[in-house]
Formats: C-alpha cells, structure tokens, sequence
C-alpha cells in the first residue's frame, strides 16, 4: 500500500511548517456549532434535528461513548491496510457517505459536491431519492467514483420502476431500500419553525426529472409547482407496503439490495429471507422514533441473526475514528456517515466534505493501529468493554 489514511496527520503538521492551519476543525464533533454559527439556525436546525426531544438522537451517542476499546500492545501494526469488500466491491476503508436529502440547503454545489468528494477520496456515495440534483447529473459528476442509489420506495409502481430503470442505466450499483420513513415523524424542532424543506420543492429533482412522475400530473411543473410539490407528497413515501412487496425490487434490481434502518433481528432474519443482501442498522440518525434503541446497542444482535447471509452496515451517532472502530468491533462491515459530512459540505463545500472523510479515516487508521490492529476485520467484541452504568 502507497500510504496510509493516517499520512493526512503529518500532512497537516508540515503544512503548519508554513503557518497554514486546517481550515475546519479536525474534531468533527464540532462542525454542529460552527455551521450553525456560520450558516445560521434554519437548514443547520433541520440537519441536526430529530424525533421527539432528541432523546434518540443522544441515545446513539451514549451507547458509542460508554464502549471503551481496550487496545493491544506489540502486535506489529507498520503494515496497515484499511480495505474491506462490501457487496462484492473493495473499498479503501470501510466507510460510505450516507444519503442526505435536500443539500441544497447547506450549499449551492448540494450533492453534485459531495458526490465528487466521495470519489476523490475513493468512497463509495449514496445518492438520496430526495436528492436536490437529479440522480443522472450526481452520476456524471463522479466519474467513475463508487456510487450506490437509495430508494424511497414511491407509492406508484411505475414511478418505482423508472428510479430503478434509471439509477441503473446512471451506473448506481447497489439499491438501499430506507424501510424507517413510510411517514416523517413528529420533529418539534422544524414543527415549531414550521419548516420542510420539500414544500418549497427543494429535494425534488428526481421526482420532477422522471418521465413517469410528470405523467402523473395534469399540468407541466413549471406551470403548476405547488400541484407537483402536493403529487411529490402523495408519492414519496407508502406506509401500506409489507414484506412480500420485496419480491417487486428483486425483480426490478439485479444487483445488491440493502434494506436500510433495520433494528430488530427478527427483521434481518426476514431480510435474508427475502434475498436481500444487506441490511444498515440504523435509527436514521434519531429522526425517525423517539425512544428507539440506540444503533451500536440494536448492532450486535442484528449481527447474529444475519450470519453469513447478510451483510450489516451500521449509522447512526459516528462522529470520529473511535466510533468506527467501536462499530466494526461489534460486527459491522463498513459505517455509513451523516450529519458529520453535510456540516462539512454546509461550511467548504466539496473541500470540507473530504476533509471530514481524511479526517474521519486519519482518526480510524490510528486508532486500529494505537489498539493493536492492522485491518478492519480484526477488531471484535472482545477488544470493547462497557462502562458500568
Ligand atoms: C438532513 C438529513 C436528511 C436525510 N435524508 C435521508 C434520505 O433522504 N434518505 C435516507 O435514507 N436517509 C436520510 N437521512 C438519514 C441518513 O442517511 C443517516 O441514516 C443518518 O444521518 C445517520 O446518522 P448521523 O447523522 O448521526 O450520522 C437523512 C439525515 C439527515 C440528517
Ligand atoms: O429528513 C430526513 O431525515 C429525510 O429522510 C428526508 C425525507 C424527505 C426529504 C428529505 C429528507
């Protein structure tokens, strides 16, 4: 291996040698504060907001912090190689960024930027349904980037089946399925502002794009936008699908499918039932049911029911290299990344996206190396305890 993601630590020092000092924070738990300083209360409030009080979204957080890794000594770590294989591709680190809605909120460039971020860094992208940039136009801006394509599975059959038609002839590999919003939940920080992105049409472009959807409408968008926002709001979601509707996707997709916001493992056993091939334990960062289980805590038993016949991704409350670790410790393949890389995006756009992908991967290639591991594989349950609560 050329190098390894912990080189961006000495980068970052020698460029010092010239007084230049990295332009965001290298904690990325700080990025919250200085967005909202610098973007203002209203998109950094519906990026950080969640459920209820936001006691889920804390909760991801506590059960992160009270594992502790207990690191091993003199186990000859010089050669460190962070690749993984994830659904049959090798990724430099096992690391994906996790797909966001409505970037353009946070900046002009949106998700073509973070999308070209990803691909500079080698890391796979996942491009929301609600995207504020056609799912073709992210596509083109990758190059040949790693890029994977999530579903809000549309009311209508023929719109589902354009997405897919469309996300595969864009080179979009694998289809995560979001299973956890049939509805949005009830969010009092954006209820109070009365604020949804999506009313004012932002997060629509792959909606207002598709052939199928415009059939749909009786009037062209342009000419009728508040008409097309409602039709986009009537589609977007469908809490009436049930388990045996899967069979539509595994006929309409033939390549992976990952259910996305899995926490039981009675599910992931019905997953692999279904002949899905991965599952995202996910509480969607704490937007979706106040008081659900914390991720990491839902993670290792949803590990054990899956076996060999899934794999398990894992988001949810990850903010550094020790979070990372502490979730492939406890099973996962890889992490998928929210709220870290939007602030990023919000704050530098493409720049400040792969800052906190170098930063994000420094930290994790140190804290493997530091706790006595070379590969992302090696950690397991043993190398965590748990804080007496
Ligand atoms: C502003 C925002 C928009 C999101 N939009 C989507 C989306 O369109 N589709 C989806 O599957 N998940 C969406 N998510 C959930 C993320 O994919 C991911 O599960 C969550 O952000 C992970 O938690 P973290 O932010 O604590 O890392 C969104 C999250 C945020 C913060
Ligand atoms: O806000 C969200 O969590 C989310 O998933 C979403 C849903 C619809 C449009 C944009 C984002």
């Amino acid at each position: 291996m050329a190098g390894h993601w912990a080189d961006f630590q000495y980068e970052i020092y020698l460029n010092g040698m010239t007084g230049a000092v990295p332009r965001l924070p290298t904690d990325l738990s700080r990025l919250e504060e200085l967005a909202e300083h610098r973007l203002g209360p209203g998109p950094v409030g519906y990026v950080a907001g969640s459920a209820g009080t936001g006691s889920t979204a804390d909760a991801n957080r506590a059960a992160l912090d009270r594992r502790r890794i207990v690191p091993r000594m003199l186990r000859d770590v010089r050669e460190r190689d962070l690749s993984v294989e994830v659904l049959g591709r090798a990724l430099p680190a096992p690391l994906a960024l996790a797909p966001v809605g409505v970037l353009s909120i946070m900046h002009p460039e949106a998700e073509p930027a973070a999308a070209r971020a990803a691909a500079a860094q080698g890391v796979p992208y996942v491009l929301s349904s609600a995207s504020s940039t056609p799912m073709e136009q992210v596509a083109e801006a990758m190059g040949d980037g790693e890029r994977w394509f999530q579903l809000y599975w549309p009311k209508d059959r023929e719109v589902a089946r354009s997405f897919l038609h469309r996300a595969k002839a864009a080179g979009y590999s694998a289809l995560f399925v979001t299973l956890d919003t049939p509805l949005l939940s009830w969010r009092p920080r954006d209820l109070d502002r009365a604020y949804l992105p999506f009313l004012h049409g932002v997060g629509t472009a792959n909606y207002f794009s598709d052939p199928a959807f415009r059939a749909g409408l009786a009037k062209p968008v342009h000419e009728d936008p508040n008409a097309a926002v409602m039709h986009f709001v009537g589609m977007f979601s469908d809490p009436g699908k049930s388990w045996p509707d899967l069979a539509f996707l595994r006929e309409n997709w033939d390549g992976p499918i990952v259910l996305k916001g899995v926490l039981h493992p009675d599910d992931a056993r019905l997953a692999a039932d279904a002949g899905m091939d991965g599952v995202v334990v996910s509480n969607h960062g704490g937007r979706q049911v106040a008081g659900s289980v914390a991720a990491a805590d839902a993670l290792p038993r949803v590990v054990e029911a899956a076996g060999d016949r899934l794999t398990v991704l894992f988001d949810s409350g990850v903010r550094t290299g020790d979070d990372v670790f502490k979730a492939l410790a406890l099973g996962a393949r890889a992490v998928l990344l929210g709220r870290p890389y939007v602030y990023g995006l919000g704050l530098d756009g493409q720049a400040g996206v792969e800052h906190v992908i170098r930063c994000l991967l420094a930290e994790l290639d140190l804290t493997l190396a530091l706790s006595g591991h070379a590969s992302p594989r090696s950690p397991g349950p043993a190398d965590l305890v748990e804080d007496p609560v």
